[in-house]
C-alpha cells in the first residue's frame, strides 16, 4: 500500500501526542510535518517525549502545506484554530481529519460546501472512539421508543468547549428521529440560572468538568415506570486512536465531507 502523507496540528496536546505516535507507528502512514504554535524550524524529535520521531515543525500552516504537501491533515487543536486549519487544508487540496470540537452547524455547512466545491474528502469526527459511536447509535435507537431524554457529559477540567462535541452530536442524532418535544413541566422555572442545563431541540445537556476524568457520557431516557441509561467511558486517549487511523485511511477515498464516524462505521 502506498503510504499516506500526514501532517498533525497540535502535536504537543493530549490528543496530538497520541496521534503522533499512531502515525509514526503505522507502516503505511508517513508523518511529513507537524504544525505547532512554537518551535518553527525545529525537528519534532528534539522536543520532550518525541525522541526518534523526526518531522519538521511549522508555525505557519500555509508554508507547511506548500513545502511538505501532505495528503491528510489531522487537526487536534482548539475550536478557532481547527476551523481555520480545516478551511486552509481544503483550499490547499489537503484532506482534513478533524477531531477538534466546538464547530457550529454553520461551520459544518460552510466546510461541507467547500469540500464539495473542491471535490475533496474531509472527516469531522466529534468522537473517534468506537464505543462512543455505538453509544450514540444506541441512543438514537432508544429515542424511537423513549421520547424523554437528557444527556450528561463528563470531562477533564482542561476542556475548552461545552457542551462536548459528542453531546451535541448525540442530541442531533436523537433530534433527527424523535418528534419535537418540550420536556419537563411546562411551568418549570430555574431558581438558579443554568440549573436545567443547555438545550438542543428540547433535549437537555449537562456538562461536568472535573480533574481525573477523561471523556464520559451518559444518555438517560425516562419512560412509564422505567429508565434506560446508555453510558460510554474513555479512560485513556488511546481509545480514540483506532478511529483516527480509520479516518485517515477513509478520507483518502471520499469526495465529500463526512460529519460523524457513525457514517463510516456501519
Ligand atoms: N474527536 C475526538 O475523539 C476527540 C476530540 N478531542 C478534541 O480535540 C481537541 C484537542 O484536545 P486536547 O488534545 O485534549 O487539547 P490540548 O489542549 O491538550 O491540545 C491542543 C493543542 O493544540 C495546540 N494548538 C492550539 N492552536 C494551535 C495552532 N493554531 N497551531 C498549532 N497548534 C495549536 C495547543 O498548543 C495544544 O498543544 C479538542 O477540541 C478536543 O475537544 C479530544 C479528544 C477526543
Ligand atoms: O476534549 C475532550 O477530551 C474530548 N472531546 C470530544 C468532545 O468534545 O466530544 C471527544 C471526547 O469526548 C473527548
Amino acid at each position: 500500500m502506498k503510504s499516506i502523507k500526514v501532517a498533525i496540528a497540535g502535536p504537543r496536546g493530549r490528543m496530538g501526542r497520541e496521534a503522533v505516535i499512531l502515525v509514526h507507528q503505522t507502516e503505511h502512514f508517513e508523518l511529513v510535518a507537524v504544525i505547532d504554535r512554537k518551535y518553527d524550524g525545529k525537528d519534532l524529535a528534539e522536543l520532550d517525549g518525541f525522541s526518534g520521531i523526526h518531522a519538521p515543525i511549522y508555525t505557519d500552516i500555509e508554508r507547511c502545506f506548500q513545502e511538505t504537501k501532505p495528503d491528510v491533515l489531522i487537526d487536534l487543536t482548539t475550536p478557532e484554530s481547527g476551523k481555520y486549519h480545516t478551511e486552509l487544508a481544503l483550499q490547499y487540496g489537503v484532506r482534513p481529519v478533524v477531531g477538534t470540537t466546538g464547530f457550529t452547524e454553520d461551520d459544518i455547512e460552510r466546510l461541507t460546501k467547500l469540500a464539495e466545491e473542491k471535490g475533496l474528502g474531509a472527516i469531522i469526527a466529534p468522537n473517534f472512539a468506537i464505543g462512543a459511536i455505538l453509544m450514540m447509535k444506541f441512543a438514537q435507537m432508544a429515542a424511537k421508543y423513549f421520547h424523554d431524554v437528557e444527556i450528561i457529559e463528563l470531562h477533564h477540567d482542561q476542556k475548552l468547549d461545552a457542551p462536548s462535541g459528542t453531546a451535541v452530536k448525540t442530541a442531533q442524532l436523537i433530534a433527527d428521529i424523535r418528534p419535537p418535544k418540550k420536556q419537563g413541566h411546562p411551568d418549570e422555572k430555574e431558581t438558579l440560572q443554568g440549573a436545567r442545563g443547555a438545550e438542543y431541540d428540547g433535549i437537555r445537556i449537562h456538562s461536568v468538568r472535573l480533574p481525573g476524568f477523561v471523556a464520559h457520557q451518559e444518555v438517560i431516557f425516562g419512560g412509564n415506570g422505567q429508565a434506560l441509561a446508555i453510558r460510554h467511558d474513555s479512560f485513556h486517549r488511546g481509545s480514540f486512536m483506532s478511529g483516527v487511523k480509520l479516518s485517515v485511511e477513509t478520507v483518502m477515498k471520499l469526495q465529500t465531507l463526512v460529519y460523524g464516524l457513525e457514517h463510516i462505521i456501519e
